[in-house]
């Protein structure tokens, strides 16, 4: 007891602290907001940097201290959320973050491996006060991981810093800068340690991650909401979420495509047809086009055109870059006819023909048909729409109405698009705004009398384009905002969780998008659901990390009861009959259930209607009509809940049967109205 009352005063103490620091942040922040001498982005800038440091000390409120390590040499170390020190004793040390390398031993001490350490002492929070806290003497310690898995799920994901495992905490620290790939099966924390991982990296390289970014991709928006909250109280901001569908700045997809143009779509083979698709676009008339000029009327026919043509794919260039070049060709294709027309040439007929053709209204409207220019979204839209083209290049499948709405396949290939296509330029406008602004600049800076002739100017330096680029560049807004708003955006670090679902031409987006190659992938083969996912890590991979990334397993369920697990891993021998399902980590007694009825919406509100402890949902395969709280395989993938009711599971695939089979952390039971399938007989 006097031991419990000593450590709730450390606690205390703690929280004063945490207290004090938000009060100054505080009042700096007041400051800054009153300071109307500063510059006003230079006002931003502080506003942001104190408004972060403040929602990181607030979000830290929840359970700041969670634990403690005794070394051998006597001293003692507080681990929590973020580390606090003591301003008046030379900055010592009070609370070490949990990602600091001094809170290492907390996580990985064992018996056999103790780390430096005699005892771990685990805290019980709740809010501010401490609850209770365990001790133990580095014995393999199951009493605070099972006390966090027994404890009934909530709508949004828990952090599990407090009791992170050793093999999961291998992974978090692992010091690889390339692609690590993490597999493992349902429930053994792969997310919780992908999210971990990417709080340590912002923490441990702060500065290359803070300037760029970390990109996560998870499956599904209702799976980023669940896993969202987890980050910010891990301590980090600079973060974009993005599920696969959501890539492509200002377009959202939730649509799928059928299996069969998933396939198409996500494999690499599409680049030929995109590229052939350009092609096409870059057309010849059907009929001459009279230029008419004040001495002679020239025909544009496909001969003229196809010159023109010839030249301009010669330049090499984008298509919308090159529209130019091939308007100069034009020009010039047409400069030679309309000379050979022009019976009595006078002085200087070259150049005002010449002159004239480039002004002429009819040739620069007939540019915009023969060589259009074309964004990411009409060009594939008219792909899309003309069952001729998708014909003409052997995939009629593509082809598909007017006006449907954009699919989440279709995000990779917009994507690939826009680098075949190349962005507009800019209005011209706007780029002379920009030009003359740098032009000031140049002028006040090169004015300065204070100047050595000898010195290089500034002139000297840097062009008025460049200083145009920088200033265009001068952006306050949040990191995550600026870098979800645009598609050329590289990220120091990207995640992606149920990396199993992605397709091949996924995977050319996100290497894009991650120059460095610096990503932690984590899925599980055996639960992939789409047509174009994973087959292999190596087949995904190799063309961008060959032979250098990392793979690493977990093989410790901590979802799934042991008694759930034993039913799922029937399911699994259907998807992979070599496939070794994990390790439950605890047995909870309950039995899971089948139930063959004749009347599924009734037997379904019955089993509903039954008492529930924490959360409920419903697995029906797709199609299936049913009232509650339902949801397909697909939308359940990466999501848990404590009771789970399975419905018509003969309908479902193997793959997606074992995903709604591995939801549960307390109960499981299936409800049928046909035969159960046969890995699921020993449920009947
Ligand atoms: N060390 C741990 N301490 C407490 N809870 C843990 C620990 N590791 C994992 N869990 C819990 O186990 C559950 C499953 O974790 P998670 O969702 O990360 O698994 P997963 O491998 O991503 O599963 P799936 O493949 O099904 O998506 C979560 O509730 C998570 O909080």
């Amino acid at each position: 007891m006097e031991e419990l009352l000593a450590e709730r005063e450390r606690v205390a103490f703690l929280y004063e602290k945490l207290d004090g620091q938000r009060a100054v942040a505080l009042r700096a922040l007041e400051e800054a907001l009153g300071d109307t001498g500063a510059q006003r982005w230079q006002r931003e800038v502080t506003v942001r940097t104190l408004s972060d440091q403040l929602s990181r000390l607030r979000i830290a409120d929840d359970g700041l201290c969670f634990g403690r390590t005794d070394h051998v040499d006597g001293t003692r170390t507080y681990i929590g959320r973020v580390g606090l020190f003591d301003e008046g004793d030379e900055y010592e040390p009070l609370l070490t973050d949990w990602r600091a390398p001094a809170a290492r031993p907390f996580y990985v001490a064992t018996a056999a491996v103790p780390e430096g350490l005699t005892r771990r002492r685990h805290f019980h929070t709740r809010g501010r006060r401490l609850h209770d806290f365990h001790d133990d003497e580095l014995k393999l310690d199951g009493v605070a991981l099972n006390a966090a898995l027994d404890a009934p799920r909530e709508e949004a994901m828990r952090d599990i810093v407090a009791t992170i495992q050793a093999e999961q905490d291998e992974i978090i620290r692992l010091d690889h800068q390339g692609v690590l790939v993490v597999e493992g099966g349902p429930g053994t924390g792969k997310t919780a340690v992908a999210l971990h991982r990417v709080a340590y990296l912002l923490y441990t390289q702060r500065d290359r991650l803070a300037k760029r970014g970390v990109l996560i991709v998870g499956p599904n928006s209702g799976f980023l909401s669940y896993i969202g909250n987890v980050l910010p109280s891990l301590g980090e901001t600079d973060v974009v979420f993005a599920s696969p569908g959501d890539l492509m700045p200002r377009l959202r997809t939730v649509r799928e495509d059928v299996p069969e143009v998933q396939r198409i779509k996500g494999s690499l083979d599409v680049l030929d047809v995109l590229g052939a698709a350009v092609a096409q676009r870059q057309e010849l008339p059907d009929e001459p086009i009279p230029i008419e000029l004040e001495h002679a009327v020239i025909d544009l026919d496909a001969a003229l055109a196809d010159k023109a043509r010839t030249i301009a794919r010669a330049a090499g260039m984008l298509h919308n870059h090159t529209r130019a070049v091939f308007h100069e060709a034009l020009v010039d294709v047409l400069l030679d006819a309309a000379l050979a027309e022009i019976d009595e040439p006078w002085d200087g007929v070259k150049r005002d023909v010449r002159r004239e053709l480039f002004a002429h209204r009819e040739l620069r409207a007939a540019v915009d048909v023969l060589w259009p220019a074309l964004t990411p979204r009409r060009f594939l839209a008219e792909f899309y729409e003309s069952a001729e083209r998708c014909a003409e290049l052997g995939v009629p499948e593509l082809h598909r109405e007017i006006g449907r709405a954009w699919t989440v396949s279709d995000v990779p290939l917009l994507d690939e698009a826009a680098e075949l296509l190349g962005e507009k330029p800019l209005k011209p406008k706007e780029e002379k705004a920009e030009q003359e602004y740098a032009q000031g600049v140049l002028e006040i800076l090169d004015t300065d009398p204070a100047l050595d002739p000898d010195v290089l100017r500034a002139v000297d330096l840097i062009d008025a384009e460049h200083l145009a680029q920088r200033h265009t560049e001068r952006d306050h807004r949040y990191l995550a905002e600026r870098a979800a708003a645009d598609r050329e955006w590289t990220y120091g670090h990207v995640v992606v969780d149920e990396a199993q679902e992605l397709s091949e031409m996924d995977w050319r987006v996100l290497f894009r998008r991650c120059p460095s190659k610096s990503f932690t992938i984590v899925g599980d083969l055996s639960q992939r659901q789409s047509a174009a996912g994973a087959r292999s890590w190596a087949g995904m991979l190799n063309r961008y990390a060959a032979d250098r990334w990392l793979y690493r397993e977990l093989a410790v369920n901590y979802r799934t009861p042991a008694e759930i697990m034993d039913v799922a891993a029937a399911a699994l021998a259907e998807v992979d009959p070599d496939a070794t399902p994990p390790r439950s980590v605890r047995h909870n007694g309950i039995e899971p259930w089948a139930e063959l009825v004749d009347d599924l919406p009734a037997a379904l509100a019955r089993r509903l209607a039954e008492p529930h402890a924490g959360t409920v949902t419903v697995i029906a395969p797709e199609g299936v009509e049913l009232d509650g709280p339902v949801i397909t395989p697909r939308e359940a993938k990466g999501l848990e809940f404590d009771t789970v009711l399975v419905v018509e599971p003969h309908r479902m695939t193997p793959g997606e049967r074992y995903v709604a089979l591995t939801r549960a952390t307390q109960r499981l039971g299936v409800l049928h109205t046909e035969p159960l399938p046969e890995s699921l007989r020993s449920l009947a």
